[in-house]
């Protein structure tokens, strides 16, 4: 029998990690000076009993909590503003992030702008543009996350879509970045094997371009491929069986270490993924599956070399190609399309998207820069399934 791993991280934030820790969610509120916290997740979330526990040990406690649901998969900004009204109207002291990515980073988003007055973009992660935030007016947060596939619960940005443009933004302040996170594997279990499938892939999305990411960040590098070797070794066991608390354990870990090292930078995966996921409401991890073998072969002669190295380090033949079949074989058997047509994405709005990929805010971290014309060429090459 195998046992699920326990112990306390304090990088990059507390994380308290283990089977059955949400019992800890009341204590972690009032550890971070909560009276009255709100409970951010989504409508499908906060049906599930696991939801309505956690309010009733917040309220068993003798705190004054409350849920707001109203968040969409791929938030979008009046999400935002409508839990901002909820929050400010009910004198919430602290938000709990429960959820997957979107609720994690929509709660994350209305705590910071809890006490702000200016709108959400001015607070854009382009440049230093967060240093004009209210630092008093950010509430705490304690993240819970039900995915393992963002690592948002270790994460200083929330990804929010502009509705006026369809463009995906990522918010950022260093004070958004979660005050207790409780990983409790046993809140994943739950999750469809299609889900378990595409936030899988998004983690593995974020160590793979995070360590090929240009730029000396050793510490990143060395946590993205650990990351990446749980993936391949835990992914298909929690896809096959939802139950299997160690490898649904093992990919929280492999979840936040994927945040924690794109720090250095992600690429052009997320780059093409974002436009995608904007316009055509796609499931963020499962858009990026789909780009991933595209993207490797297209920055080939600038990551060969260090691909080389992490596919001995995770068990494969030392070469590029022995790394590129291991891809395109995980995501056969996750059932991950090949093409866009599997995502119901079609050539008719290219144009569009092969303008918004370079400028997205992940595109500079690609290690072969990418433009307009390249960024056409492969959401050609993925809609053709042309390798
Ligand atoms: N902040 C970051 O650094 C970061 C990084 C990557 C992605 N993102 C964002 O995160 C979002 C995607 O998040 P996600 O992939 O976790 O998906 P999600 O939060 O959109 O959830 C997907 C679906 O899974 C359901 N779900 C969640 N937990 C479940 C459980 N335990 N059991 C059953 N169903 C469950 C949800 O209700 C939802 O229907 C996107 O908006 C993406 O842009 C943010
Ligand atoms: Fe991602």
């Amino acid at each position: 029998m195998t046992t699920s791993p326990r112990s306390n991280w304090n990088y990059p934030t507390a994380v308290r990690f283990g089977a059955g820790r949400i019992a800890e969610l009341a204590e972690a509120c009032k550890a971070v000076g909560m009276s009255a916290p709100l409970i951010v997740t989504d409508p499908f979330l906060a049906a599930q009993p696991m939801t309505k526990a956690a309010l009733d040990q917040l309220t068993g406690a003798g705190l004054r909590a409350a849920i707001f649901s109203e968040i969409k998969p791929n938030p979008v900004e009046t999400n935002v503003y409508k839990g901002l009204e909820v929050l400010r109207s009910g004198q919430h002291d602290g938000v709990v992030a429960f959820g997957g990515g979107s609720a994690l980073d929509a709660g994350k988003v209305i705590a910071f702008m809890a006490g702000q007055t200016q709108p959400m973009w001015d607070f854009e992660d382009i440049g230093d543009w967060w240093t004009r935030a209210d630092p008093k007016g950010i509430l705490p947060i304690v993240a819970v996350p039900t995915t393992a596939g963002t690592g948002s619960e270790v994460g200083r940005a929330g990804v929010i879509t502009q509705e006026a443009t369809h463009t995906k933004k990522v918010i950022f302040h260093p004070l958004m970045m979660p005050k207790i996170v409780i990983c409790d594997p046993e809140l994943t279990v739950g999750m469809p094997p299609h889900i378990t499938a595409g936030t899988g892939l998004d983690a593995l999305a974020h160590c793979i371009e995070a360590y090929c990411a240009p730029g000396y960040h050793p510490m990143a590098d060395g946590i993205a491929v650990e990351g990446i070797r749980l993936v391949k070794q835990y992914l298909p066991r929690a896809y096959k069986d939802g139950r299997d608390i160690e490898a649904r354990a093992q990919m929280m870990s492999a979840a936040a270490m994927g945040a924690t090292a794109f720090q250095k930078g992600l690429g052009a995966i997320h780059a093409l993924s974002h436009p995608t996921g904007a316009l055509y409401d796609t499931h963020h991890g499962l858009t990026n599956a789909v780009f991933m073998p595209y993207v490797l072969v297209y920055n080939r002669k600038a990551i060969e070399e260090r691909i080389e190295r992490l596919a001995a380090y995770i068990g494969l033949q030392p070469s590029f190609q022995a790394f590129l079949d291991w891809v395109l074989q995980l995501r056969k058997d996750l059932g991950v399309p090949h093409t866009l047509e599997g995502l119901k994405v079609d050539a008719a709005r290219f144009d569009e998207m092969s303008e918004m990929a370079p400028n997205d805010p992940t595109a500079g971290g690609n290690p072969v820069p990418i433009t307009k014309e390249s960024s056409r060429k492969l959401f050609e090459d993925a809609l053709a399934g042309r390798l």
